[in-house]
């Protein structure tokens, strides 16, 4: 198996159905996406588009009735191999996870066990993947949270999980993430539950981390605010595929699909999820035996007889790719 040797990750017409009794949720379909060495790569869109499912099964983490039904994610592991993460055995996985690809999840308190000490988390996640003593892995816990802006972290680490703020929960997680040095960091929406200010904090944090860590990152968020200040890169879903993908100041600049521009134009406060956009009428297609072609032609201004087929990727510029019928060569 061989990818790009500067790609950490390349996934290729993934395909996700949950199998539930009101139909067929065909959540994450033909979805193709890089990320490579050293990048931040933010996944964007309305809530339901897809973007938690996409990350969450290129990690195994799809439970029934959610089924991968094609694809492949090639993952260049810590030592140079590249595998199909998609294809490992449940025990290969499970040695990737939580080792050389870190998720941290937006609900802090779900990923932090009560009755255990911030310290005994760190311990827990190294000891998974390598032989290290418990003091050994306090120590390289209190550097990690020293990283992490944690004040006395060495009393920290003796802390349980309520006895920390919320912004100081995530940032442990964070941390805890990080302790086995993964190649790759997946945040599903990090701060989400926290406020404003706080939240600025840890997306600085892990613009930082990312820079001194050199590992790679997707980073899902609903906020363009942060897409603008974080990513590098960006991909734009909507109901279940990408519509578009461009370097972040080229998505911002000279948006090209019909969904981007009125997601760029729709959001007054990028603090707030974007559930719904006002200015769009329609909702998001119900996922359930949704129709071919383009999924957008609803509620698109521009939607013509084309988009009930599948609409082409149109390169429109370096790096800047759009899946849509209006950018095909005219005549
Ligand atoms: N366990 C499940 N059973 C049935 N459908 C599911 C399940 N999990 C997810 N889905 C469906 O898959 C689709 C994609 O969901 P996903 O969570 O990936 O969206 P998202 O883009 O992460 O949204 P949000 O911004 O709200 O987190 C949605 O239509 C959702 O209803
Ligand atoms: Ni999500």
């Amino acid at each position: 198996m061989s990818i790009g040797g500067d790609l950490v990750l390349s996934v290729r017409n993934l395909d996700v159905k949950f199998y539930t009794y009101a139909g067929v949720v065909h959540a994450v379909s033909n979805v193709s996406f890089d990320v490579y060495k050293g990048e931040i790569v933010a996944l964007v869109g309305e809530t339901g588009c897809g973007k938690s499912v996409t990350t969450r099964a290129i990690t195994r983490l799809i439970d029934p009735p959610g089924r991968i039904e094609g694809g492949k994610a090639y993952f260049r592991r810590r030592n140079g191999e590249v595998v199909d993460l998609l294809s490992l055995s449940d025990e290969e996985i499970r040695d990737i996870r939580g080792n050389e690809i870190a998720y941290v999840f937006q609900d802090p308190t779900s990923a932090l066990d009560p009755l255990y000490t911030i310290g005994h988390h760190f311990y827990e996640t190294m000891i998974d993947h390598r032989k290290i003593d418990k003091k050994n892995a306090i120590q390289h816990a209190v550097n990690l949270l020293k990283e992490t802006f944690i004040p006395s972290p060495e009393s920290r680490v003796k802390n349980y999980p309520h006895e920390l703020s919320g912004g100081m929960r995530q940032r442990s997680v964070i941390a805890i993430g990080l302790s086995n040095n993964p190649v790759l960091l997946i945040a599903d929406e990090p701060t989400t539950n926290l406020d404003v200010t706080i939240q600025a904090q840890i997306l600085e944090l892990i613009k930082d981390l990312q820079a001194k860590h050199g590992m790679s990152v997707i980073l899902i968020t609903h906020n363009l605010g942060v897409v603008a200040e974080v990513a590098h890169r960006v991909y734009v879903m909507y109901a279940g595929k990408i519509v578009e993908e461009a370097p972040v100041e080229e998505l911002f600049e000279n948006p090209q699909h019909p969904y981007t521009r009125l997601l760029l134009r729709t959001v007054p406060d990028p603090t707030k999820k974007i559930e719904k956009l006002e200015s769009i009428p329609g909702t998001v297609p119900s996922l359930i035996n949704p129709l071919p072609g383009c999924r957008f032609r609803d509620r698109c201004p521009f939607a013509s007889e084309k988009c009930l087929e599948e609409p082409p990727m149109v390169e429109v510029g370096k790096a800047h790719r759009v899946y849509c019928w209006l950018h095909t060569v005219k005549g």
